[in-house]
Parts: C-alpha cells; sequence; structure tokens
C-alpha cells in the first residue's frame, strides 16, 4: 500500500503542493467537525445541570456556526485543490506524452500501440485526474484524523479510547485484506479497459472497409468480446470489492454500538457521569466517519495505482537518440552510404548508396513495395537506419536535433492528413507564425485560393464540420501550401497514383512548379512525364538501387526503367485511342 501511495506522490509531481494543502484543509474540516461535539457537550452539561441560559444557548449557537460555515470553507478548498491537482496531473502527463511521441520511432505506431496510448490519454488518466488526489487526500486525511482525534479519546477516557484503537484495528485489518485482494483484479480491470478502447479505434477507423464490403450486418466479434471481457473485470471488481466493503461497515457499526453501551455501562457502575456517557453516546455516531473516509478511498486505491503504472508505461518507450545539435546544414545535398534498414526482423533496404545533388530534382521509381517510401523516410529520421550513414550537407543526420532536421525539409504525401480546423488553420500548419496574408499567398501559389474563396466561410470554413469535406486533389493542393508556407530547402513528395482529372492535374503541376522553384527534390514518381524530367532517376527493386541516370541515359539500358517506359507509353496510347 505504501508503494502505490509513494508511485502516487511521485506522479503527482508539481502538483504534491496541492495535495498536501488539501490534506490539511482536509484535516482542519474535521476539526471544524468535531467542534459539534463541543457544542453538543455544553448543551448536554447545561441540560443534566439545569442551567441552559440563554448566554449558553447563544455560545453553542455560536460554535455550531463556527462549525459550519468552517466545514463548508474548508470543503471548498479541499475541493479545489484536489480538482486542479488531478487535472493538472493528468494534464502533464498528456503533454510529456505528446511531446515524446515526437521522439519515437514511427515503427512504433501500429494500431496496439494506437489503442494503447489513446487508451492512456483518455481513461487511464481520467481515472487518474478523478480518483488519485481523492484518494490521497482521503486515505492518508483520514488515517492522520483518526488517530489524532483516537489520542484525543485516549486521554479523555482511556476506557473508551481502547474501544476506539479496536475498533479502528479491526477496520485497517479489513481494509487491508480488501487492498491485497484487489492487487491482481485492479490492473486486469485496466487491461480490459485499454483493449476495449483499442477494439472500438480499429472499428471506428476500419468503418469504411466494413461499409463498402458490405459487412454491417456481421457481428464484430473482437469489439464484442472487448465490451464483454470490460464487463466482466468490472463485476469481478465489484464482486471483490462488496464483501470487504460490507465487513467494514459491520465493523464500525458493532464498535459504534458497543461505544454506546459502554457509556451507558459507565454510567450505571457509577464511573462516568451523566453528561460524559451522554456525549460519548453522540461521539460514538462521529467517531469513525473518518476512517470510514479512508477506506473509502483503499478501495480505489489499487485502481488508481494500476492507472498510473500504465500511464508510466511510456516513459519506458525508446526514443531515438538525440545527440544532435540544432544547426544549418552548410548545403542540402542528400547521401546514403551502404544504408541496410529493416522493419522489425525483416530487411527492406540493402546496401543503400546515393547521392541527390543540391537544388536537383531527383525522381525515386520502382516496384511497389521494393522501399521508395521507407528511403523518404529515413531522410525524414521517422527511423534510424541498421548501418551505414544518412547525411545532409555532409554531415549524418543523426548529428542534428530532430526540429533542425525537420526545418529543412517538407514532406507533400498521397494521403493527406486534415486536422477538425479551420483551412486557415490546416495551411499555417506549415508555419505558425505566418500571417492570414501569407497563409493566403500560399494558397494562391498552390492554386487552392479559388476552390477555397467558392466556399460559404472561405479560409474559415472547418474540415469535417456539417459534412464538409475536400476532393484528394483538394487535400493535396492544400498540404502544398502548407510546405509553400515552409519554405524548407528540401521538399520529399509523392506522387499521387489514383487518376487525377486533367484540370485537377493541372492545379497540381502549377503548385508543385511554385514549392519545388529552387529545391532539393525527392520524388516518389508514377507519372512519365514527371520522371522525363527529373535531374537523376534512381529505380528501387527489392530494397537496392538497381539503376540509376538521368531519362536519357537510363532510356538505353535494359531494364526496369526502360519497361516504366514503355508501360506508360502504352498506357497513354490506348487512352489516346479509346478516346
Ligand atoms: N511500418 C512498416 N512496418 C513493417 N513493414 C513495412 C512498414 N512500412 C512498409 N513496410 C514494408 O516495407 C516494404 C517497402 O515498403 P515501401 O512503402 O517503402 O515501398 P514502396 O516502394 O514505397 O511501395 P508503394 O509504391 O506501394 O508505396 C513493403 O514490403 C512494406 O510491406
Amino acid at each position: 500500500m505504501i508503494k502505490i501511495f509513494r508511485e502516487i506522490w511521485r506522479f503527482a509531481g508539481a502538483e504534491q503542493k496541492n495535495i498536501r494543502n488539501s490534506i490539511i484543509v482536509n484535516f482542519i474540516n474535521a476539526i471544524f467537525h468535531m467542534l459539534q461535539i463541543g457544542a453538543i457537550f455544553l448543551t448536554i452539561q447545561a441540560i443534566v445541570e439545569g442551567g441552559l441560559q440563554a448566554r449558553t444557548i447563544w455560545y453553542i449557537l455560536l460554535l455550531m456556526l463556527i462549525s459550519i460555515a468552517g466545514k463548508i470553507g474548508a470543503n471548498y478548498f479541499s475541493q479545489l485543490q484536489q480538482t486542479h491537482a488531478g487535472y493538472f496531473m493528468a494534464a502533464d502527463k498528456r503533454i510529456y506524452i505528446g511531446n515524446k511521441m515526437k521522439l519515437i520511432p514511427m515503427g512504433f505506431f501500429n494500431q496496439s500501440s494506437l489503442g494503447n496510448i489513446t487508451g492512456i490519454c483518455t481513461t487511464v488518466l481520467g481515472d487518474v485526474e478523478m480518483t488519485a488526489p481523492m484518494v490521497m487526500v482521503l486515505t492518508l486525511g483520514g488515517f492522520i484524523t483518526t488517530v489524532v482525534f483516537t489520542v484525543y479519546m485516549l486521554v479523555f477516557d482511556w476506557r473508551m479510547g481502547l474501544i476506539t484503537v479496536i475498533g479502528v484495528f479491526l477496520f485497517c485489518l479489513v481494509t487491508s485484506s480488501m487492498e491485497k485482494k484487489s492487487r491482481n483484479t485492479a490492473p486486469k480491470r485496466q487491461k480490459a479497459q485499454a483493449e476495449l478502447v483499442e477494439n472500438m479505434l480499429e472499428t471506428i477507423q476500419g468503418m469504411g472497409v466494413v461499409k463498402s464490403f458490405n459487412l454491417t450486418k456481421l457481428d464484430n466479434k473482437k469489439v464484442d468480446r472487448a465490451i464483454e471481457n470490460s464487463r466482466a473485470t468490472n463485476l469481478a471488481m465489484e464482486k471483490l470489492i462488496t464483501p470487504y466493503t460490507i465487513m467494514q461497515e459491520v465493523t464500525l457499526r458493532i464498535f459504534s454500538v458497543g461505544m454506546m453501551a459502554a457509556a451507558l455501562l459507565f454510567y450505571f457502575q457509577g464511573t462516568m457521569d451523566l453528561t460524559y456517557s451522554l456525549m460519548f453516546i453522540v461521539v460514538s455516531f462521529i467517531i469513525f466517519e473518518q476512517i470510514e473516509s479512508a477506506g473509502h478511498g483503499v478501495a480505489i486505491l489499487r485502481v488508481c495505482g494500476s492507472s498510473i503504472e500504465q500511464a508510466n508505461q511510456m516513459n519506458d518507450t525508446p526514443v531515438m537518440d538525440e545527440n544532435g545539435r540544432n544547426k544549418e546544414p552548410k548545403s542540402h545535398e542528400i547521401a546514403f552510404e551502404h544504408v541496410d534498414f529493416s522493419y522489425e526482423k525483416r530487411q527492406i533496404l540493402k546496401d543503400v548508396t546515393l547521392q541527390i545533388k543540391d537544388r536537383t530534382m531527383t525522381a525515386i521509381i520502382g516496384p511497389s513495395g521494393s522501399g521508395k517510401t521507407t528511403i523518404c523516410n529515413l531522410i525524414a529520421r521517422f527511423w534510424d537506419a541498421d548501418s551505414g550513414k544518412i547525411t545532409i550537407g555532409g554531415t549524418d543526420i543523426r548529428e542534428y536535433t530532430l526540429e533542425s532536421l525537420m526545418n529543412q525539409m517538407s514532406m507533400v504525401f498521397q494521403n493527406v492528413y486534415l486536422f477538425h480546423d479551420t483551412i486557415e488553420n490546416n495551411i499555417r500548419f506549415g508555419n505558425p507564425k505566418a500571417t492570414r496574408q501569407e497563409v493566403i499567398e500560399a494558397a494562391k501559389k498552390a492554386s487552392c485560393h479559388e476552390f477555397i474563396m467558392s466556399l460559404p466561410k472561405a479560409y474559415d470554413t472547418v474540415i469535417g464540420e456539417k459534412g464538409f469535406s475536400l476532393s484528394g486533389g483538394e487535400k493535396q493542393r492544400i498540404s502544398i501550401a502548407r510546405a509553400i508556407l515552409k519554405n524548407a530547402p528540401i521538399i520529399i513528395f509523392d506522387e499521387a497514383t489514383a487518376n487525377v482529372d486533367p484540370e485537377n492535374e493541372a492545379h497540381l503541376q502549377k503548385a508543385f512548379e511554385e514549392l519545388t522553384k529552387d529545391k532539393t527534390i525527392i520524388m516518389i514518381a508514377h507519372r512519365l512525364k514527371t520522371v522525363r524530367h527529373a535531374d537523376q532517376i534512381l529505380v528501387v527493386e527489392d530494397g537496392r538501387i538497381v539503376q540509376q541516370g538521368n531519362h536519357e541515359e537510363l532510356i538505353l539500358q535494359e531494364g526496369i526503367y526502360k519497361r516504366f517506359v514503355s508501360e506508360r507509353k502504352e498506357a497513354a496510347s490506348w487512352n489516346v485511342s479509346k478516346g
């Protein structure tokens, strides 16, 4: 149990101060509560001694008033500090995870890790936010207050104090067994919750495929199983806890009644006067309140502990070594020297050596799955090569910080991701400091200004709102506008493979020319037109560079490039004759 407290305390970080304050205020709250006993004592004393005067009544009323006002105030501040601590504990961790994700190799982000991260950032940290400060305040605050009150009882009347000590001790025994029992169940519950999020995420992401294959009526067995598993673990947790909470309650009620009986017994034996006896009868209802709260805290302690453990998993996720420095490359020449690369254990790139000169255009072609995208991803350090070296301007890319490396390049992919935000902000993503005028200028150069202006809210149109969406070509032009705004010296471009209508193609071509003026361009190319004008063509087959040169040189060689050209020519003539 102490280990979990330590973990929560460590996790609280900068919020420890608020939790500590909340525990102190919670203790003050209990003292205000006990003032009511003082008021009750005065009332009983006055009635028993037959001297209830107006002055005593005013004292009693004042005491009650102070107690109520104090309790309200203390409760308010304690809750405020708990909410603040919970919110910032979770928010700090979410920010930490967000920052860490930028340094994790892309290979980490598969379906299962995405589900796990989503689960951690939503349900797991949501649990921490709601339970961690509450658990600390209820449990620690409850125990500290109980110890103080018990000592007070012992000083007041050791016999009543002893009954309190035994009651608290037995309650702690029951609570400790409950906490031990929930040790295995709580992590299972957390795991089931995470699997549920993961499966839901996969289902939502794959909804398009499900619909297109008309599989909506089929049972989604994985989701059903995850829901059932989550229900079962939650129920198991409840089933496990409930007998203990009943035992806790029974223990405390027995000792409350025992305290009442003892007070009466001592009175009839003549060892306690009537005033004290009546007061202890009243106290017997209140004395165990704080330890009862502590018990509730312990019931959720394990859940909170395993949430924190799960959230801390992200601390151990390996990041790319970031020993680089913030610096500008001397030139934007890119080179691969004997680069090998594998995804997990499957080798993809084999001894790749290439050179891309500053401010030239290099087209990469090759069969599907040959490794074209992988080459581009390695330049951007989405992954690190297994062996060999990649340099920009003669400096190993690992010697740059990820930030300074990414400042050197813009990437335009086929699958453009647009955020649920305005078109203006989606373009501004390329340069967060850009003014509206600069955004519009970039959009004009990327040939998207006209279609943006035809939208009802123009640049303020929110993507994804009210069913609003963009075509593939429009999305790619927005992504080019982003890249134009970023104005990085290296452009990595994945040409669209899907058929683009002639009007869109003309727009894309114009946008591409604007983007690539005076830049070092690496382009995964699919069209003959683009490849022909490249300064250099790299032909990739099964992870190796098998041909290298310009169009005029390669067309003379037998090989993939010649086949690529004749296939494109054939398709073009087929299209023309068909038309
Ligand atoms: N994240 C990944 N994890 C594991 N394997 C991957 C991953 N990405 C790609 N691969 C595999 O690596 C190989 C090369 O993929 P890559 O995307 O580089 O090929 P490509 O030439 O760009 O293909 P295409 O023209 O179809 O886009 C493929 O066999 C692919 O299945």
